[in-house]
């Protein structure tokens, strides 16, 4: 295994996990307190037209800190590579979990799309649109929790959330018909529609709108037509549809999503959406950080508030995993 100088001590590599276009993940274990990462490793020189994507995914996972957003833990830069440590995610992609079920039941499907709605619900709040939403970028953890992922094509417009975009982006099968038909339009607007495409996947085990040839698919999603098949209930056709709307402004909203009936159905509750991340940093964390590193704790507190996403931001984040997994809060 051919040791990047640059993990040498702080991570151990293991074989590689995935690969995703000009990205390699390789699994990891972080020294310091043995959790199980996930490194993505770009080369800078094949990256080519690619770079800016990869600046765009690393600053705006920088900001979001939620349970159903993979985590950012560390960013390694060289002249030549570009390293994120992120969040292990074992059970790999949710296109391939619904492939292997060929289709969800109404009450596996809302499991997981209150997930997904928590997770755009709180991304959208601080300011972002993902613009690329499909089940190949929601991920599986070891509780089979959902972990969105790909943050490279998503916008954080200047203006905030009510400004336009331009950009034509993210997988042509999700993509909103306002944005296939190149008119300007509203992230959040589009990340609904491609809601309304994951959960019509989710139920179905199908896309409502495909076709082999991009612009024949482009007709069917501007029509707006799609079948439903008979073993959809009433309630699901009606969320389905009120998000797969083709005039953005019928389409329903993030915030009607999280107290919609479907939703509720088996909860009873509205979908909880803000991060269970406190701002305040923890204070058992911060103790065995300042024992570790033999500072007093103000001055441990006044480092790991930095957040640089070097060791110590990635070592901060592993050991309040281990405390929430109820694992003991030590260093190796
Ligand atoms: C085709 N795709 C769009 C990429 C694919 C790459 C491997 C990955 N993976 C796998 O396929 N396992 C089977 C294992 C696995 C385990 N943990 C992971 C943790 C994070 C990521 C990850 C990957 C990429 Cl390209 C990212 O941008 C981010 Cl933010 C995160 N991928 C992981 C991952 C799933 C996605």
């Amino acid at each position: 295994m051919s040791q990047f100088t640059e993990l040498r001590g702080l991570y151990h590599l293991r074989e590689t996990i995935g690969s995703g276009g000009f990205a390699k993940v390789k699994l990891a274990y972080h020294a310091l307190t043995g959790e199980k990462v996930a490194i993505k490793i770009m080369d800078k020189r094949s990256l080519g037209e690619d770079l800016p994507r990869v600046k765009t995914e690393i600053e705006a996972m920088k900001d979001l800190c939620h349970q159903h957003i993979c985590k950012l833990y560390q960013v390694i830069e060289t002249e030549t590579k570009f390293f994120m440590i992120l969040e292990y995610c074992p059970e790999g992609e949710l296109f391939d979990y619904i492939v292997s079920k060929d289709k969800l039941s109404e009450e596996e499907a809302r499991v997981f799309f209150r997930q997904i709605v928590a997770a755009v619900a709180y991304i959208h709040s601080q300011g972002y649109a993902h613009r690329d939403l499909k089940p190949e970028n929601l991920l599986l953890d070891e509780d089979q929790n959902l972990k969105l992922i790909d943050f490279g094509l998503c916008a954080k417009p200047k203006g905030g959330m009510d400004s336009q975009l331009f950009t034509c982006c993210g997988s042509p099968a999700y993509a909103a018909p306002e944005l296939v038909s190149g008119r300007e339009y509203l992230g959040s607007e589009a990340d609904l529609w491609s809601m309304g495409i994951l959960l019509y996947a989710l139920l179905c085990g199908y896309l409502p709108f495909d076709d082999d040839k991009i612009p024949s698919l482009y007709k069917k999603i501007q029509s707006g037509k799609y079948d439903t098949p008979s073993w959809l209930s009433d309630e699901s056709k009606s969320l389905i549809a009120s998000m797969l709307q083709v005039d953005p402004k019928r389409r329903v909203t993030i915030r009607h999503l999280l107290a919609h009936p479907w939703l509720m159905a088996d909860a009873q509750c509205p979908v909880e959406w803000h991060s269970k991340y406190k701002r305040c940093l923890d204070e058992d964390c911060l103790t065995e950080l300042a024992v570790h590193y033999g500072k007093t704790k103000k001055d441990m507190e006044a480092s790991v508030s930095e957040f640089k996403f070097d060791y110590l931001t990635a070592t901060y984040f592993l050991l309040l995993e281990k405390k929430m997994k109820g694992r003991p809060v030590r260093l190796l």
